[in-house]
């Protein structure tokens, strides 16, 4: 909506709780109870308000119909990135992710179309990924019936996957340097879920500048850009321009194509910086949601055996295939409630207004933070009937045929939605499939006792630590 100069400053932004000047809302949105906050802003004020991370405002959007009003309805305004710290200092504002306007676009257009000639549908990732959970089975055998916490493993799995698609190689799992890459991985996420990774994104202007712990969050993404610079000086010696093997490859040729452009967005920052992206957002969020699906599926013996029965009926002893998702309704049905219920992410990501809107009678100037709180469109009462209870009947109709749902929108939605949703999704049924038809999941402790609920976390779910076992099927 255009506005005219006049009725500006008539207009507020959406109402919230009163900030203290510097400080912000953070005496009343803590650093370790954001969400927790967040719903009690959203019973006062309603779907939409405002809170102030220091001096920045920033607008939540709440439930379906809001959320799918700005992302959808109003796409381009939407599509701005909002402040996001660590990418600014560690990325300097290359890449995707962290990027908007016209970098943001070419970024984004090259990644995807990228990752689609590599296979994102097509038989070569498929492949990867049926190699990939052949290894990862092996492991699990390996474990002889013993308990284990699955993190490493699945970690390990889903982290090759891109491994592969962005340097043309997989590791294997005692691989020293992949183990300080996980690592790295590992300790970023942690660093940004705790409450210094609040404090600091409240405060990171000054924080910045001072020692502290979160030096010591950078330092993983530091030694993340350390580890793809070195990729890319290897991949620059053998680079064959007639045979591109991996996303690495195809941004140095387009590099090289685009020498003469002074403009070209195509230059090792971006590269750097889109790697990083890929790799960071493609490991942790599939490693988690298969995690948290496991523990769903100890929980609920009786789900875990009808996807034993449907894998048994569809695709018997061969290697489950991407074509087999389509035969599989219940499977299928089971991951969309796994996705919807872990709720990985659920703030969103921070994204920003291109230009002044009004919104819902709200005036949002260009520039504003605005989050599409994700954990309240899958959560909403109103789409997801008693949103608390796993229940893949939701996804299914009367004759037992998938039924999709507007409302899932665990990769959010709009021109920012995750990339990486085909190649996540068809990861999450591969490892899936291809574990539950040789192996059953068992734990030792009781369901009654099993905990579903999210451990603390401020910007991702993550579910609570367990061991399983795993029992060899007849
Ligand atoms: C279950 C797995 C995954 C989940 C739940 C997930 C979820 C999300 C969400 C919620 C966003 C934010 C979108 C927004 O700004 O509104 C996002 C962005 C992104 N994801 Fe994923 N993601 C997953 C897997 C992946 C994978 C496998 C890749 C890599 C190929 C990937 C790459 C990205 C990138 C690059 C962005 C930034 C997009 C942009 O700013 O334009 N994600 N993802």
């Amino acid at each position: 909506v255009q506005l005219k100069a006049k009725s500006k400053s008539q207009l507020l932004l959406p109402p919230g709780p009163r900030p203290l000047p510097v400080l912000g809302n953070i005496l009343q949105v803590k650093p370790r109870e954001l969400l927790v906050s967040l719903d009690k802003f959203q019973k006062k004020y309603g779907p939409i308000f405002t809170v102030y991370f220091g001096s920045r405002p920033a607008v939540m959007l709440c439930g379906y119909e809001v959320v799918k009003e700005a992302l959808v309805d109003n796409k381009d305004v939407f599509s701005g990135r909002g402040t996001m710290p660590l990418a600014k200092y560690v990325l300097k504002g290359y890449g995707i992710t962290g990027s908007s306007g016209q970098r943001w676009k070419i970024m984004r257009r090259f990644a995807l179309t990228t990752l689609r000639n590599f296979g994102m549908g097509k038989r070569s990732i498929e492949e990867r990924i049926q190699e990939e959970a052949q290894f990862l089975m092996e492991e699990f055998v390996r474990t002889k019936g013993k308990m284990f916490d699955p993190t490493f493993l699945l970690g390990c799995a889903v982290s090759n996957i891109i491994c592969s698609i962005v340097f043309g190689k997989r590791f294997s799992y005692n691989d020293e340097r992949f183990l300080s890459l996980l690592s790295n991985i590992t300790g970023g996420l942690r660093f940004m879920n705790s409450g210094w990774g609040m404090i600091f994104y409240y405060f990171h202007g000054i924080l910045n500048h001072i020692p502290g712990p979160h030096q010591k969050g950078f330092q993983h993404f530091t030694d993340l850009k350390t580890f793809v610079h070195e990729r890319v000086d290897e991949s620059l010696k053998v680079l064959n321009v007639d045979s591109p093997q991996h996303f690495i490859d195809c941004f140095l040729i387009k590099m090289q194509q685009e020498k003469e452009n002074p403009d070209t967005e195509f230059h090792k920052e971006n590269l750097v910086g889109s790697t990083m992206n890929l790799f960071f957002a493609g490991t942790e969020t599939t490693n988690t949601t298969l995690r948290y699906g496991f523990l769903i599926l100890l929980k609920h013996p009786e789900i875990q055996a009808k996807i034993q029965q449907e894998i048994d009926h569809v695709i018997g002893h061969h290697h489950p295939s991407a074509d087999d998702r389509n035969k599989m309704p219940y499977t299928e049905a089971v991951i969309h409630e796994i996705q919807r219920f872990s709720d990985i992410v659920p703030t969103g990501l921070p994204h920003s207004t291109t230009e002044d809107i009004l919104f819902r009678g709200y005036f949002i100037p260009k520039g504003t933070d605005v989050f599409p709180v994700l954990t309240t469109v899958l959560q909403d009462p109103d789409q997801f009937p008693c949103p608390k209870v796993f229940s893949p009947e939701r996804f299914l109709d009367d004759k037992g045929a998938i039924k999709k749902h507007i409302a899932l929108m665990p990769f959010s939605a709009g021109k920012r939605m995750c990339p990486g949703e085909g190649l996540a999704r068809m990861e999450l049924f591969l490892f899936l499939t291809t574990l539950l038809q040789k192996f059953t999941l068992t734990t030792s402790i009781s369901t009654d006792n099993l905990d579903l609920s999210a451990e603390f976390s401020s910007a991702g779910h993550l579910p609570r630590y367990y061991e399983m076992s795993v029992v060899p099927r007849q």
